[in-house]
Parts: structure tokens; C-alpha cells; sequence
């Protein structure tokens, strides 16, 4: 089991036998390791399963990390094990008590339906003033910062529209829309108490007021949970920090992280919280891990050096117990598409020739939408690829028609879900949604309308509408025949409305939906927790990426992702793409030296990821630009500006390196050729 492969340190942090621990550690130290190790040496211990929770940033290195426990152990000892992200567990603790969290009845709204919400809250009410226009999107990015941060709402307002300004001005302008900003975000707030809303941050603070004020609700959890084991520590913010502190006395914490990872400043991470971990924590220790298993030394070396120019002090120095390898490569590009047929040459090379996997390839970028050239040339080339940090299955248009039903079953309080049920139909615009909606929300229960759905909107769409909502109303605990029924009942309609790309693109998610429901016992359930879920993996079986089904049997890809969901990836090659001037740091954050240093932590995490190969892309045109990227109060300047030579080898135009070769001067041809003119 992993255990046998862990150094004495990581011994002594996974069989830690005190109250409280956080690992500290940079790249590649084996982090992840003691998380896994932990929490297979807990159920060794014969800790149940079921009372260690395990806290991540993302769904996919929750089940990475609770296949790799159950991996490591015999006999199915950690089948009940249970890995979330900080909102799925706050959701599945407020299914488990709905009658302690007080929110049952309640639907989850996600973030395309907050921003429903508030923009039926603000109608045509626009916030102006001197140029500065604050639109519903803004709103609830003020109100969420304000919440994550636990800052006031000024301060939350000059974060997130003055960029942080503190001049007597804005202080000014920010005392006057103040006022304006806070009446609509009070009246979302009344809308989502109406609507019987949960936002993701609710879910949160739902369950952190719960246990800061009610000492009973204290003592229920206290005989459900023994340990949390919580990844990627420098990343929590203040609410996560709020909703967990009251769990101190509740279970023995387990932390691992790494201040120089921390890039999720704008969610209000503050990646100084590691460093107050004693003083926070008592009964707590703190454990460095310093030695890289994961890169060999050059790759180190490029990364050592990028986070010592920084000016703050994060006081690491990689060493790479495997030695030395390949120099990392700085790959100068022309373009875009000299970048992506650089890259896929190279992929189908160690394919071929060098006996690697797709899989041993992994991509990073800042952005998902820089990748689409990349992605359009491995499609052409035939290179199988996923991505990571993309738009999530429940989240796409086609599917959130069919979840609009099973909404308002569930909650026909559910304006959001009512608007998007009735206007998905032909002939029924958002005006007679409205009109409906006030009539149908005013009976008392689902049954209510179920009886007279039919009546309130008449004509052949009620009688459709109306049959579907029956349909779902019997089979509410039978999820997949419920789904399969809507589906079959909505499926001419579907297929109309996105004729576009219905064949090759979205049908096909259809049984996926109805596989994803088997997984649920109640639509509320579903829907809740559904919602949350990222639905990559079901049953074991990886099925879902993006709009496809994956054939299970095909395992081997190229992973293409953004750096922030590629936090504790590895592979074997590893090409960071555009690490170009304005882009590290971003041109947009060149005002603020936070915002550059945690650029800069994006480009170390993204660096860090390389086992054995290390290719940084960047393009030759915006170069030029790098000595008017300087600022005067702190440094902003291109980060590989002074890059050391030795640390990297160039190439430039390396496409064309690798382009069959061809003779300089054009041959002539003959086109008065094969045709025969007797
Ligand atoms: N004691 C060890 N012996 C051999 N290999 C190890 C050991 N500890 C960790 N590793 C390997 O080193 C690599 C990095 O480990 P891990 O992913 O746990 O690090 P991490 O600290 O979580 O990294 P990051 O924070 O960069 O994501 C993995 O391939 C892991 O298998």
C-alpha cells in the first residue's frame, strides 16, 4: 500500500497521533501522498470510513484521492469513504439533516440562475455613476466576494469595481452607489427567501451559522465525523475558514498545503492563512516537507528561480530526489497555429516513435478559450483529448430544459425553474410565462398543480406541460424513469430548438442524463446534488466530457487544462502554453503586485506539473512589447524577461523544424497533363 512508499517525514505526518496538523510543503513533495496515506492509515486504525471526511478544491481530486485510499486498501475497508468539494459536503450535510439546516424544500440555484434571479430583482434598474456602470453580473460578484471575503460592502464594491482603488475619489463615488448596491442585493436576498433559493455560498454559511450558534447541532456532527482532511489549505478563504473553524472541536483537521500554489485570491484566498495556522489553530502542529519527487532538477531549477524573484517570501528551494534530466525548452512561436501543429507533431512523435501515451501529455493555459486553436488541430490530427475547466455537463443548455421540469416538481415555489419549463415551449413567451407563474405558484403544493396546470394554461401546450408534470410527479422516487419519461415526452421539441448540433452534439448527453439519474434516489436529491456535480465519472465509468459520451474503453488522452483545475496533476511532458508578455503577468493586472504575484503563482503551479519534459510556448510578436510592461511603484516586468540562458534551451520557429524538409528554389509544373484530347 502507499504507505510503504512514504519518507520518514511523510511517515510522521500520515500516523501524526496530536490534534491538529498542517503539512507544508511545496511542489511535487508528496502532498496528495499524505492525504491519501492519512486517510488509509486512519481506517487501518480502524476508523470508520464514513467519519472522515475529505475536503478538496475540485470533484475530480475528490475521487482521485478516495480511489487512490480505496486502491491502497484490501477488502472494499474504505468503501464508504467520502471526498467533496467545500459545497457538496455543505449540501449533502443539509440532505442528511434537513430539519437541523432548517433548508428543506430548498433548491440549489447555481450560478447561471443566480444571475436570474438578480436580474429579475433589478428589472430595468441600472446602476450609473461617472462612467462606472454596475450590471447584474457585477451585483453578485460584489455580493459574492463581499461573503467569501467577509469584507463590508464597500470594500467588497472598491474590490470588485474600482479594482481595489483607495483614493479619496473613489471612497467618494463608493459612498454614493453604496446605498443603491445595497437595496438590490437586499432584494435578492428576499427573492431567494421567496423562490426557496440556496445559492452556492449559502450552502456554506447555512451550515457554518447552524454550528457557530447551536451547540446541539455541535454534538449531533461530533458522532458523525472524526477527521477532516482538508487539500490545498493556502487556497481556503474566509467564509470556507468561517464554515470550518466551528468543526475544531468537532474533529482532528489534517491540512496539506503550499503558499506558493495559492491562486484563488479573487474567491478571497489569502495564501497568508498558512502562515496563521498556529495561531488560529490550537492544539496544532506544523510539518515541512521539502523534497520534490515528482520533476527532475532542471524543471526545478526554471521554477526555483521564478518564485525567488518574487518579492515575497515563500522560502522554497526545490531539490529533486530524482536527479537530473532534460533541459526545459522555450518554445518561441510565430502564431497560434504554429504553436498547436508544434505541439500535436510532438504528441504524435512520443506516440509513435517514443513509446509514450497520450496520456503522458498534459496541456496548460490560463484560459480555456486560448486552447480552441490547439484543440481544432488535434481534432484534425486525430490526437483523443478531454478538457479540464470547461463548462460542466448540468450546466448546458440542453440539459438545464429537461432539469427545468423536474424543478418545478420539486419546489413549484421555483420561479427560475417555471420560467425556463413554460418558455422552452413554442407559443408560451416570457410575458405568459409570468402570468402563469403568479397563478401557479399560489397553490399550496406540487399536487395543486399537478390538478390544474392544465387549466391555467390551456390550449395544447397545457395539455403537454401538464402531462410531463404529472409524469414527473408519479415517478419522483424513480428518478430514471421519471427523466427517461420527460425526455421522450420533450424530445421532438429538443430536437427542434437545437437543430444546429442535435445530432452530433447534444442527443447523445440524453442517456447519460438518465444513467446520471440512477445514481439518485429522490428528483430532490438529484437536483440538489446533481447540480454541484461535475458528472465526469458515474459508475466508475468515465462518460462525460463536455457533450460526448467517451467510449470507457479509450482511456488514453491528452489532458488540456487550465491551470487553476490542473492543481496537483502531473504528467511525464507538460507544455504551458503563451507565456508571453501581457499574459504573465496578465496586462490587466498590472496595477496591483498581488494580483502580479499570484500570476506568478500560476505559472509556478503550471511549471511544477512536468515530470520529465518541460515545454513553455510563447509568441515572438509580443516580445517586442516587454520593456513597456514596467511600473512604478513595484515590479510588473514580463516574468522571463531576465530568465537566465542557462536554464532553458530556445527554439524558435518550431514548426518549421519539423515540416518535411523542401528544396529552396520552386520547381515548375506542367498542368496540360492527363487529359486525353483525341
Ligand atoms: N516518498 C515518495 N517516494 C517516491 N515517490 C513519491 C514519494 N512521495 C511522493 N512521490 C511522488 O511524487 C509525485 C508528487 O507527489 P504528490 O502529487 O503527492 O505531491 P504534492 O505535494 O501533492 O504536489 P503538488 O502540490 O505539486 O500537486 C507523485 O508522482 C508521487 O507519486
Amino acid at each position: 500500500m502507499e504507505n510503504h512508499k512514504l519518507n520518514e517525514k511523510q511517515k510522521k505526518a500520515v500516523g501524526y497521533e496530536g490534534k491538529h496538523l498542517l503539512v507544508l510543503a511545496g511542489a511535487g513533495t508528496g502532498k496528495t501522498r499524505c492525504i491519501v496515506g492519512r486517510a488509509a492509515y486512519l481506517i487501518e486504525q480502524g476508523i470508520a470510513p464514513e467519519k472522515i471526511q475529505i475536503l478538496t478544491f475540485t470533484k475530480r481530486s475528490a475521487s482521485e484521492i478516495v480511489e487512490r485510499v480505496k486502491a491502497s486498501l484490501t477488502n472494499n475497508q474504505a468503501q464508504s469513504l467520502n471526498g467533496s468539494t467545500f459545497h457538496s459536503w455543505c449540501n449533502q450535510l443539509i440532505v442528511r439533516y434537513p430539519n437541523l439546516f432548517g433548508a428543506a424544500g430548498y433548491t440549489v440555484i447555481d450560478p447561471d440562475d443566480q444571475l436570474s434571479v438578480m436580474k429579475m430583482v433589478c428589472g430595468d434598474q441600472i446602476i450609473e455613476y461617472k462612467g462606472i456602470r454596475i450590471k447584474p453580473q457585477q451585483l453578485i460578484d460584489i455580493y459574492s466576494y463581499g461573503r467569501n471575503t467577509r469584507q463590508n460592502l464597500s470594500n467588497a464594491i472598491r474590490e470588485k469595481v474600482y479594482k481595489g482603488k483607495t483614493d479619496a475619489e473613489t471612497t467618494d463615488e463608493i459612498d454614493i452607489i453604496r446605498s443603491r448596491v445595497e437595496v438590490l442585493l437586499k432584494a435578492y436576498q428576499t427573492k431567494k427567501g421567496e423562490g426557496r433559493y440556496i445559492d452556492y455560498d449559502d450552502l456554506l454559511l447555512v451550515v457554518a451559522n447552524r454550528l457557530r450558534n447551536d451547540a446541539e447541532a455541535r454534538d449531533i456532527l461530533s458522532h458523525q465525523l472524526k477527521h477532516l482532511l482538508i487539500d490545498e489549505f493556502q487556497d481556503t478563504n474566509p467564509l470556507q475558514w468561517y464554515l470550518l473553524e466551528p468543526f475544531l472541536e468537532i474533529a482532528k483537521f489534517y491540512c496539506v498545503g503550499d503558499d506558493a500554489q495559492s491562486i484563488y485570491s479573487f474567491r478571497g484566498a489569502d495564501y497568508k492563512n498558512v502562515h496563521l495556522f498556529k495561531q488560529r489553530v490550537p492544539e496544532s502542529e506544523i510539518l515541512i516537507l521539502d523534497k520534490n519527487y515528482r520533476s527532475t532538477q532542471e524543471i526545478l531549477d526554471v521554477s526555483n528561480w521564478l518564485i525567488a524573484q518574487s518579492p515575497l517570501d515563500y522560502d522554497k528551494e526545490l531539490q529533486a530526489s530524482r536527479g537530473s534530466g532534460m533541459t526545459p525548452k522555450l518554445v518561441n512561436v510565430a502564431s497560434q497555429w504554429e504553436e498547436a501543429n508544434f505541439i500535436a507533431e510532438n504528441i504524435l512523435e512520443n506516440f509513435t516513435e517514443n513509446n509514450k501515451q497520450f496520456a503522458d501529455h498534459l496541456i496548460l493555459s490560463k484560459s480555456t478559450y486560448y486552447t480552441k486553436p490547439l484543440q481544432a488541430v488535434f481534432i484534425q490530427k486525430k490526437i483523443p483529448y478531454v478538457t479540464y475547466g470547461g463548462r460542466k455537463f448540468m450546466e448546458a443548455a440542453h440539459i438545464k430544459d429537461v432539469i427545468s421540469a423536474l424543478r418545478v416538481v420539486n419546489n413549484h415555489f421555483d420561479e427560475i425553474g417555471w420560467m425556463r419549463f413554460l418558455t422552452f415551449w413554442d407559443g408560451i413567451g416570457e410575458i405568459k410565462a409570468g402570468k402563469y407563474i403568479s397563478q401557479l405558484v399560489a397553490f399550496e403544493d406540487p399536487l395543486g398543480c399537478a390538478q390544474n396546470l392544465a387549466d391555467v394554461i390551456g390550449g395544447q401546450e397545457g395539455e403537454t406541460i401538464a402531462d410531463i408534470y404529472n409524469t414527473i410527479y408519479r415517478n419522483a422516487g424513480n428518478v430514471k424513469q421519471a427523466l427517461q419519461e420527460t425526455y421522450s415526452k420533450m424530445e421532438q421539441a429538443l430536437a427542434f430548438k437545437y437543430r444546429k448540433d442535435w445530432e452530433e452534439k447534444r442527443k447523445s448527453d440524453f442517456p447519460v442524463l438518465e444513467m446520471l439519474g440512477d445514481n439518485y434516489a429522490s428528483i430532490g436529491q438529484m437536483i440538489s446534488e446533481g447540480i454541484l456535480e461535475n458528472a465526469k465519472q458515474l459508475n466508475g465509468n468515465p462518460v462525460l466530457e463536455g457533450s460526448q459520451i467517451s467510449d470507457s474503453e479509450i482511456k488514453d488522452h491528452v489532458v488540456i487544462s487550465t491551470v487553476h483545475s490542473a492543481k496537483g496533476l502531473e504528467a511525464d511532458v507538460c507544455y504551458v502554453l503563451n507565456v508571453s508578455p501581457k499574459v504573465y503577468p496578465s496586462a490587466w493586472n498590472l496595477d496591483s503586485e498581488e494580483k502580479v504575484e499570484e500570476d506568478r503563482r500560476v505559472l509556478y503551479v503550471a511549471l511544477t506539473r512536468a515530470k520529465n519534459e518541460l515545454y513553455i510556448t510563447r509568441d515572438t510578436n509580443s516580445i517586442n512589447t516587454v520593456n513597456k510592461t514596467k511600473n512604478a511603484g513595484f515590479s510588473s516586468k514580463y516574468f522571463l524577461e531576465e530568465l537566465p540562458n542557462q536554464l532553458t534551451e530556445q527554439l524558435i520557429n518550431p514548426y518549421s523544424l519539423i515540416k518535411p524538409r523542401d528544396i529552396s528554389k520552386p520547381n515548375s509544373i506542367d498542368l496540360s497533363f492527363g487529359m486525353d484530347f483525341s
